[in-house]
């Protein structure tokens, strides 16, 4: 019999969301949603700090809890600043997430994600065009989007397959594949999340956020399969609630709705009773 995630999780699931800390985390990040990411921290009680220059790494990773590293507007500098903080982090133990946005489009961001890769980091995720394309498989997403094809039943048991495989060389880093369906692989189990709405594609940032939220379960301890579930799970139980209240409202007005959950949901409602999923 198939466990749920909730069974799976118990224990985070109880006591995780409200934060009883406040981590703080660097975002090295794309402009186009910088400040979305830094107020989506705030919200669920961590601290943001937005730094990317390497000279300012020594004292900062004194202070930081864990590292956000976001590949969604490379520039000859950020491209040097996430290398060297991606090698920062190995060096001194902070938790890191790699988001690998764009990988899907360019060979460039394919070699960035491959080389951050290799400093072991606690979480790789994207969206799934984006994984498939990192995991050796057919994408067909575009530019910074996942596509609808690559969330068919085939091609999630290919890229389960996929990710396994690389959880052999890499057995320290969890997986996450976001989409419809969000997959999750690491060395300890794979397990399919079924929250969401699918007006979560229509406005930007999403990913990213869930990106920063999973830096900073992992900055208050959190292991790394048990960040990736969490957030997912109550970022997208988020969307549930404002979709439900955003009867007669546009996609910013369920964006305001969906952000503003963050800070709301685990205070206000029994969320885990809403949360759906299972191990695969
Ligand atoms: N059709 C959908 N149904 C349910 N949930 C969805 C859907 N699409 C996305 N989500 C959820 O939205 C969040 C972001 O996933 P998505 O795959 O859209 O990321 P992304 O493409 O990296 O986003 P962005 O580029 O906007 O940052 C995840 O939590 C995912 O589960
Ligand atoms: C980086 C970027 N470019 C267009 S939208 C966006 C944010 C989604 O990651
Ligand atoms: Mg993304």
């Amino acid at each position: 019999m198939t466990q749920s995630i909730t069974e799976v999780f118990a224990d985070a699931f109880k006591t995780t969301f409200l934060l009883k800390s406040s981590p703080l985390v660097d975002c090295i990040t794309n402009p186009v949603t910088i400040e979305s990411m830094a107020n989506a921290l705030l919200y669920i009680d961590a601290k943001p700090v937005m730094a990317d220059l390497p000279e300012e790494f020594p004292e900062l990773f004194t202070q930081i809890d864990a590292l956000l590293l976001n590949l969604g507007h490379i520039s000859p500098e950020r491209k040097d600043s996430l290398l060297a903080a991606g090698r920062y982090a190995a060096e001194t133990h902070k938790p890191a997430v790699v988001d690998l946005v764009g990988v899907a489009a360019t060979q460039l961001r394919y070699d960035i994600g491959q080389q951050l890769l290799q400093n072991h980091p606690n979480v790789v995720k994207g969206n799934i065009s984006e994984v498939r394309r990192f995991a050796g498989l057919k994408s067909t997403g575009r530019g910074v989007d996942g596509s609808q094809l690559d969330q068919s039943a085939t091609a999630l048991a290919e890229l389960t397959k996929a990710l396994q495989e690389l959880t052999e060389r890499f057995p320290n880093t969890t997986f996450l594949a976001t989409g419809e369906t969000d997959l999750v692989v690491s060395a300890k189990g794979q397990w399919r999340l079924e929250n969401g709405v699918p007006q979560l594609d229509r406005f930007t940032g999403t990913g990213d956020i869930v990106g920063a939220l999973t830096a900073a379960l992992l900055g208050i301890g959190l292991s790394n399969d048990e960040a990736v579930v969490l957030t997912v799970s109550y970022f997208n139980c988020c969307a549930e609630v404002a979709a439900a209240q955003n009867t007669a409202g546009g996609i910013a007005s369920f964006r305001e709705k969906t952000l503003d959950q963050l800070s709301l949901l685990a205070d206000q409602a029994d969320w885990v009773q809403m949360v759906k999923g299972e191990a695969l």
